[in-house]
């Protein structure tokens, strides 16, 4: 937060290098630059991106994080995102499955639709506490404008190296169609006991096409193909942290990577204080089906994967809505209400 000194990021937790990304060369059409965007994007599929331009945004954000968050919970409760598969709006800690024996999660959010922001203040899905629609022309919308632009030049990019007609992402990803393009503001409170399975946000590969997201304290984890161990991302300041979603991977017939992560609480002092987290997610328009898209490199690659893998059979609508209906451990009836939230994480055909 501004004006806070955070204890450090210890030095002796085993962290993942990840490829920091150069925003404004990528956008210049930097060759060389989005040469390594398409290494991160496609061994690991998380990134740190600098020179975003989004920091002032980002903080205005994290203001009225602080301000939301602080509303009593029967305030906050009058806008819970409820049990049919809707992320939009607050959902409360423990609200959420983190494992198949419905270990509860302990990450407070609150989903600011981007139909909603870009609407705003006519109501496309649904309404907000207060704060978001008094912070909505300081913060929320112009936080939701960056992310999208970020969006716009990094899926242009990988566009064109997965060797797809120009606009062919962009096509899926139209502002115009609804979607279940969100911004999250999320809380971990402090001073949770750590064990080893003692989980702020269980593993989980994101639904969509792109999150940015934004770290001040540690507590997000990755698992890296070959490595087969959690290691902790390391916040950087003033960089963003991106990674691709499940869309991602199944448009491009597991190309590009949607890789497995989760949250626990920040580690050794870090850990003493809230961990405040926000990341704005792009999705691909509700109608879109999510399935290979057309290209010889894509092509080549489904040729190579075991027959159907990529061929769900689902809308961009459906895929989320049931991932997140079965989340909710309101709609637990056992381990296979966990196993049906799942996404390209823990299946072998989708
Ligand atoms: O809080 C974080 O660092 C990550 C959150 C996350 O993975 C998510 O909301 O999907
Ligand atoms: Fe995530």
């Amino acid at each position: 937060m501004p004006g806070t000194v955070l204890p450090p990021f210890p030095d002796d937790v085993p962290t993942v290098p990840l490829l920091i990304i150069d925003f404004e060369l990528v956008k210049q059409g930097d060759a060389q630059e989005i040469d390594r965007l398409w290494k991160a994007a496609t061994e690991l599929g998380f990134w740190y991106l600098k020179n975003h331009g989004a920091e002032a945004e980002v903080n205005a954000m994290f203001d009225l994080s602080r301000e939301a968050m602080a509303l009593p919970l029967d305030e906050k409760m009058k806008f819970e995102q409820g049990d049919d598969g809707v992320s939009f709006g607050y959902k409360m800690k423990g609200g959420y499955a983190t494992d198949e024996t419905g270990a509860p999660d302990n990450a407070e959010f609150l989903n600011i639709a981007q139909d909603d922001t870009l609407a705003y203040p006519a109501v496309v899905h649904r309404t907000y506490p207060a704060p978001v629609g008094a912070r909505m022309d300081s913060a929320v919308r112009p936080f939701a404008l960056k992310a999208i632009e970020v969006s716009n030049v990094l899926l242009g990019a990988l566009n064109a190296r997965l060797g797809l007609p120009e606009g062919t992402l962009a096509a899926a990803h139209k502002l115009e169609e609804h979607s279940g393009s969100e911004t999250r503001c999320i809380r971990n409170p402090k001073n949770q006991v750590v064990t080893s399975d003692k989980v702020a946000l269980g593993a989980h590969t994101d639904f969509g096409s792109l999150s940015f997201l934004h770290n001040r304290l540690g507590g997000l984890q990755v698992f890296p193909p070959g490595v087969e161990e959690w290691k902790y991302v390391k916040p950087i300041p003033g960089h963003a942290v991106c990674n691709l979603g499940d869309a991602m991977t199944i448009f491009s017939g597991g190309i590009l990577r949607s890789n497995l992560h989760r949250v626990v609480p920040p580690p050794k002092e870090q850990g003493t204080l809230d961990r405040w987290s926000l990341v704005h997610f792009t999705r691909p328009g509700y109608s879109v089906v999510l399935k290979p898209l057309d290209s010889a490199l894509i092509a080549d690659a489904v040729v190579k994967a075991p027959e159907g893998k990529y061929e769900t059979g689902s809308t961009a609508g459906e895929w989320f809505g049931r991932r997140i209906a079965n989340m909710r451990l309101n709609n637990r009836k056992g381990p296979e209400t966990w196993h049906a939230s799942r996404g390209t994480e823990h299946r072998e055909v989708y």
